[in-house]
């Protein structure tokens, strides 16, 4: 369970979160909302990459301000941009770095990257070059290092920016069946349809927080 208790968050002269009151306990939530509204921000307080102004955020009652390192171990988080997390040569060493923390013995952890590769539709790609993957390549990878971890919430912000139609409802369709809770930031509206709960962030404060329809509706009608 997150709760975000009071949040305001400033950054540099800019007031960018104002006064989230948040429990987050549902297994699909989504994100929504203008760009600039907020969106990253919030998404980025759920595992500390971002700290409240004022307010606490917990995770499981961990207090992100305090025990960052800890939350960041339950809290999995993909980029946007799959480049600020690719950090080895190659696609099966980028993902072995992941688990670099389980202290695994080697054939175990060769077992792992291979099998979340397969999974993927990524197994041809185990020594090729992660940045020469395209980009939706890339985004895949970012995602399956994340998810190889095995956290127990993943929030992903705008994880299907660089797909194309087959890999967005492949990432869709893996989201939907991961059993963790999953916080979606996305302007790609499809993809938070069926999700248990919808959060429309609009200038700093949610707006709405409903149902994907009711919350999809105001979201369309604030566009307008
Ligand atoms: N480090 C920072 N310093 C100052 N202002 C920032 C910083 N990071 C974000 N902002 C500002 O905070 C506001 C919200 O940014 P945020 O990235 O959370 O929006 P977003 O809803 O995710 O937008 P988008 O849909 O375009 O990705 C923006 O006006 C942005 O310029």
């Amino acid at each position: 369970m997150i709760v975000l208790d009071g949040v305001h968050v400033r950054l540099g002269e800019r007031d960018v979160l104002h006064g989230v009151d948040l429990t987050l306990t549902e297994r699909r939530i989504g994100v929504v909302g203008a760009n600039g509204s907020g969106k990253s921000t919030l998404a980025r307080l759920l595992n500390g990459l971002v700290l409240p102004t004022r307010g606490t955020v917990t995770v499981d009652g961990l207090d992100t301000a305090r025990q960052g390192a800890k939350v960041r171990r339950t809290v999995g988080f993909v980029f946007t941009d799959p480049d600020a997390q690719i950090v080895m040569p190659t696609v099966a060493e980028d993902l072995a770095f992941s688990l670099r923390r389980l202290r695994l013995d080697p054939a175990e952890r060769d077992r792992r990257v291979h099998a979340a590769l397969a999974a993927r539709s990524l197994a041809d790609h185990a020594d090729h070059p992660a940045h020469l993957l395209s980009g939706g390549q890339k985004q895949l990878l970012a995602l399956t290092a994340v998810l190889i971890t095995e956290p127990s919430v993943l929030v992903a912000d705008e994880p299907t920016t660089l797909l194309d139609l087959r890999n967005t409802r492949q990432v869709a369709a893996l989201l939907a069946a991961l059993p963790q809770q999953v916080v979606l930031v996305t302007h790609d509206l499809h993809l938070v349809e069926e999700f248990d709960r919808v959060l429309v962030v609009d200038q700093g404060r949610v707006v709405a927080d409903d149902a994907p329809a009711p919350a999809l509706d105001h979201y369309r009608r604030l566009m307008a």
